[in-house]
């Protein structure tokens, strides 16, 4: 299949039903068509400005969800719909380029790092509003990041409101287990892609936080809530591997240099004074793994294995072989006895020879960082150098690392908050009082 250009003709959204749909095409010889249809939570009450900023919202929304639509031919034009100020144009092309870097990379298409998104001059600016003292939304994706945030926002008496995109089994538990009242909205994509994919169209992963990210500031203008708080990880900014000179990470979109532009383009294009930020970009996986051991309530809920997710099914949490269900069963066991990590991943995977090779890898003894979520081999090597039973995992792990490699990590690095991060200072002060 061969495309000369995206584009973006129209979206539509009906504030009676919260519907918003978002229409795409792929031009060509033999154009493709597609919708991607939004359901956003309805409030009891909005206003003109509020919708006014919702539409800004939807604006930046309509072009960044269509890179799900975008992988299935790559053409060498994107055409945005609307003028939009340059931070905003900026965003666009970073996440067609670097939010796309590992599907470039897997089907070996460099023009892919090379995009720009073309956009059309002649954008209004947008009138100010000052969101930043409004109840925070908090992003819940049913893993222990999100979970940490949100008992960090209401420690601080700040009454977070919990929101997710399609939740699932887990996050319903997640958000249940809080005891706090959540906001969900839905997304659907347009059929016609699993069918293509099905037929063998080009296919890989997409920078799903950005889009994520975007209906959850949606919802908060909507809803004249305050910004929108992630628990995206120092880690996250951090790349898989380089390739062609082009920095490829798996996570992009939940790095500080996504968070910065999303962030720029918001305040551009809407106005937002505090629009939205990561409240541990801060910390380590390891060290949010210590702060969630503080909270025993999501013991039975918590599950950031992506395995299950994949699997649809409502009962399904860690897999227990995989890189992600390794690595925080790695980071959380310093901070908790075996029996309840146990208890919490449905087996014992230190008890477990087969699982070393995985284990390796996540210390840097093997190929490149994993394509997942997961912390930096200098947090492994820390959490190893934590523990300090005999484990039949634990022994073979410790024979295998060399005496170089524990020099390189330091506990004191990984514990330490710092790094970049675009927390505004009030909730800092709640960071830090939280550590
Ligand atoms: C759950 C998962 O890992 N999915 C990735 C997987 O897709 P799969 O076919 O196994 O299942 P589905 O997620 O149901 O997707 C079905 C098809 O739809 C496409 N698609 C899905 C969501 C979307 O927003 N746009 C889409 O086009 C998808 O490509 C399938 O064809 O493999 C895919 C190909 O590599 C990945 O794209 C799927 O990843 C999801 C978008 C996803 O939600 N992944 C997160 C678990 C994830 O990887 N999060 C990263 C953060 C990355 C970021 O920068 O935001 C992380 O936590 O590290
Ligand atoms: N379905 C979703 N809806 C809204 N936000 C989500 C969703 N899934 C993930 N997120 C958010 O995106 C960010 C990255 O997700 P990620 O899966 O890494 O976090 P997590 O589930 O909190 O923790 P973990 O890393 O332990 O899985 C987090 O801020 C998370 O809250």
């Amino acid at each position: 299949m061969q495309f000369d250009v995206m584009r973006f003709p129209s979206y539509a959204f009906d504030p009676s039903t919260g519907v918003a749909t978002f229409d795409y095409v792929l031009d060509g010889p033999e154009p493709l068509e597609f919708t991607e249809t939004i359901t956003l939570p309805v409030p009891d009450q909005s206003d003109e400005s509020r919708e006014e900023a919702l539409h800004r919202v939807l604006d930046l929304l309509h072009v960044v969800a269509g890179v799900s639509y975008f992988k299935v031919g790559a053409p060498r034009r994107i055409v945005a719909p609307k003028p939009v100020p340059p931070a905003a144009a900026d965003f666009f092309t970073a996440v067609y380029t670097k939010g796309m870097a590992e599907y470039a990379y897997r089907n070996q298409l460099p023009h892919v790092l090379e995009a720009v998104v073309e956009v059309p001059s002649g954008a209004t600016k947008a009138a100010e509003s000052d969101n930043s003292g409004r109840r925070p939304l908090s992003a819940v994706g049913g893993g222990k990041d999100s979970i940490v945030t949100l008992e960090i926002l209401r420690a601080a008496g700040l009454d977070p409101v919990p929101f997710s995109v399609n939740p699932n089994p887990v996050i319903k538990n997640v958000n249940a287990a809080s005891g706090l009242d959540a906001l969900a909205a839905r997304r659907q994509l347009d059929p016609r892609l699993f069918e293509l994919n099905k037929a063998g169209a080009l296919n890989g992963h997409i920078p799903v936080t950005a889009i994520n990210s975007l209906i959850a500031v949606a919802t908060a203008v909507w809803h004249g809530l305050g910004p929108v708080v992630m628990s995206n990880e120092r880690s996250a900014s951090d790349p898989n591997l380089i390739w062609n000179g082009h920095e490829v990470n798996h996570q992009w979109s939940k790095g500080v240099e996504a968070e910065g532009l999303l962030r720029a383009a918001i305040t551009a294009h809407v106005g937002l004074t505090e629009p939205y930020f990561s409240l541990l970009r801060s910390l380590s996986e390891l060290h949010i793994a210590q702060l969630y051991a503080r909270h025993d309530r999501y013991d039975d809920v918590v599950t950031s294995c992506n395995k299950a997710f994949k699997l649809h099914d409502p009962t399904a949490r860690w897999c227990g072989d995989c890189p992600k269900c390794r690595f925080v069963f790695l980071a959380m066991a310093p901070a908790m006895d075996r029996a309840r990590l146990t208890r919490i991943f449905g087996k014992d995977l230190f008890a477990d020879v087969e699982q070393v090779p995985g284990f390796l890898e996540l210390l840097g003894i093997d190929a490149h960082k994993p394509f997942e979520c997961v912390g930096e081999v200098e947090e492994s090597l820390v959490a190893l150098s934590m523990l300090d039973d005999d484990a039949p995992v634990l022994v073979a792990l410790r024979a295998a690392v060399p005496g170089t490699a524990w020099a390189a990590a330091s506990r004191d690095d990984v514990l330490t908050p710092g790094g970049p991060t675009f927390v505004p200072a009030a909730y800092a002060k709640v960071l830090t009082d939280a550590l």
